[in-house]
């Protein structure tokens, strides 16, 4: 069985005073029925860990290097995101994937490295409104989880979330048959990859325009185990709404 997720994605969002709204949360859910995960900048991590030492919420990050240590200016290793307090890490979102090239063989990287320092990577894929349109959109949901997923990807160390790129931050969000379809077909092609025992154990989040108002329905649709949440992951009022539908569904 596996147990649902509710990760907040703060992307480039917060500073110290945002630590309330994580406080906030966490006093809410003292004992949720669903995991928590909130991924704050970088520069919060540290801090973010310590607000919720204690609390049901885990904290993570948003981007790895796949290298240990090296030269790389500005880049975060998977010991450093552990080391401040994460144990999670998203990695190959659609944002890192158009503002920094990254490809599906560096997302797999990433979360190799993600793995072997015991961190759960949480890989994003999803297609865009052009390759929806152009009937894509599974073709491009399978090559991107063939190439970013390890091969030891089991469900200790590995979360899925699809997000189709179209339905972040715009309000636009797929049909629930839509999200069905592409939900069963990871679900299908990580049993074919993986076997059905650890397919059945990897958690598959929806993310893009989930809100209090259309998370419950979104939770009831085959294979989500729960979401990724940015915009509405902000605010304790807004997030809090959302995981409480997610320990419901
Ligand atoms: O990582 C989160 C997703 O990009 C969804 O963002 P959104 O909830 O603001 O649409």
């Amino acid at each position: 069985m596996r147990r649902k997720l509710a990760a907040g994605n703060w992307k480039m969002n917060g500073t110290g005073d945002s630590l309330g709204e994580l406080a906030a949360l966490a006093e809410s859910h003292p004992g949720p029925a669903a995991d928590i995960l909130i991924c704050p900048p970088a520069t919060l991590l540290s801090r973010a860990a310590d607000t919720a030492r204690g609390s049901a919420v885990a904290i993570g990050g948003q981007d790895c290097h796949a290298n240990a240590s090296g030269a790389h200016t500005g880049d975060l290793s998977a010991a450093m995101l552990k080391d401040a307090g994460a144990s999670a890490v998203i990695l190959g979102h659609s944002e890192r994937r158009a503002d920094h090239g990254e490809t599906d063989a560096q997302v797999c990287a990433k979360a190799e490295a993600a793995m072997a320092e015991g961190l759960t990577a949480v890989i994003c894929i999803g297609e865009t409104l052009a390759e929806r349109e152009a009937g894509d959109t599974l073709k491009v949901a399978g090559t991107q989880l063939a190439g970013s997923v390890p091969a030891s990807a089991s469900g200790a160390n590995t979360v899925i979330a699809y997000e189709p790129v179209w339905a972040i931050g715009t309000g636009k969000v797929p049909t629930l048959e839509q999200i069905a379809e592409v939900h069963d077909f990871l679900r299908a092609e990580l049993t074919i990859r993986f076997g059905a025992e650890t397919a059945d154990s990897i958690r598959l989040l929806y993310g893009g325009s989930v809100k209090p108002s259309n998370a419950a329905e979104i939770f009831a649709v085959s294979n989500v185990d729960g979401a990724l949440v940015g915009g509405a992951s902000l605010k304790a009022a807004d997030f809090s709404p959302i995981i409480t539908a997610l320990e419901t569904a």
